[in-house]
């Protein structure tokens, strides 16, 4: 079976892991807390608080103990959905005030334009808020490259570390697993994706192997109708 769409990671493959952990995790710790004092009572917000007081067991916690727990799990990169979701909206103000803007490869700008040309579908897999992912190539440092998107996935379809997840995202994409490339710089991911039957091509930044998966360095050599 050929393959007709890709599925992107963000962190670690076609975005650089430094800007994630040294410009946007920080960010969201300093202002993170000033946002969810402000808009605590806002539906949008307020829906990401009681999902923080189920998560975290503490059906009690007020906004001020939501913060504390909200620092923690940024310090521990948990990946938790309420977590994503308001760090969406933090960045969002970060990325329209221009103090924000999405770092991309140069490769992978290239390459997912070539793609696109060739009349592959491109698809995003983060853990990042789908918000967070719009954001992050919408307000890139090489423009607007949301047009070369067809769909974005966040931690709402499951896990990156569960085959079930992508599963559930070839049947959103609407095509067989096996007609899915998926890309990322983690090796569980790249299992998982293979598990659910997707094709699969490991991202080494730095050089190295993900094991049991073909591996580069740059979106400029990756074939897709080889892989
Ligand atoms: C959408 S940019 C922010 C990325 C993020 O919050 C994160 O946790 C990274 O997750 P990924 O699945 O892209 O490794
Ligand atoms: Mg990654």
């Amino acid at each position: 079976m050929p393959v007709r769409a890709i599925l992107t990671d963000i962190e670690g493959t076609t975005s650089a892991v430094s800007f994630v952990f040294d410009v946007l995790f920080p960010y969201a710790r300093e202002h993170l807390p000033a946002f969810v004092r402000r808009h605590a009572a806002e539906a949008e917000v307020a829906t990401q608080l009681e999902a923080v007081r189920a998560e975290s067991g503490e059906a009690d916690a007020d906004v001020e103990r939501i913060v504390e727990i909200l620092l923690g799990w940024i310090a521990e990169d948990r990946k938790a959905t309420p977590l994503k979701a308001l760090q969406g909206m933090v960045w969002e103000q970060g990325y329209r005030a221009g103090e924000l803007k999405g770092h991309v490869y140069p490769d992978a700008v290239a390459t997912m334009r070539r793609w696109q040309h060739e009349g592959y579908q491109l698809y995003v897999y983060s853990s990042g808020s789908i918000q967070a992912q719009r954001l992050i190539f919408g307000c890139s440092e090489a423009g607007d490259l949301s047009p070369l998107f067809s769909g974005y996935f966040d931690t709402t379809s499951g896990s990156k570390r569960e085959a079930a997840s992508y599963a559930r995202i070839a049947e959103a994409i609407g095509r067989p697993p096996a007609e899915i490339l998926f890309l990322s710089d983690v090796l569980q991911e790249l299992d998982a994706a293979r598990a659910a039957g997707m094709r699969t091509c490991g991202l080494a930044r730095e050089g190295g192997e993900l094991d049991g998966h073909p591996t580069v360095s740059s979106f400029t050599v990756i074939e897709p109708a080889a892989c």
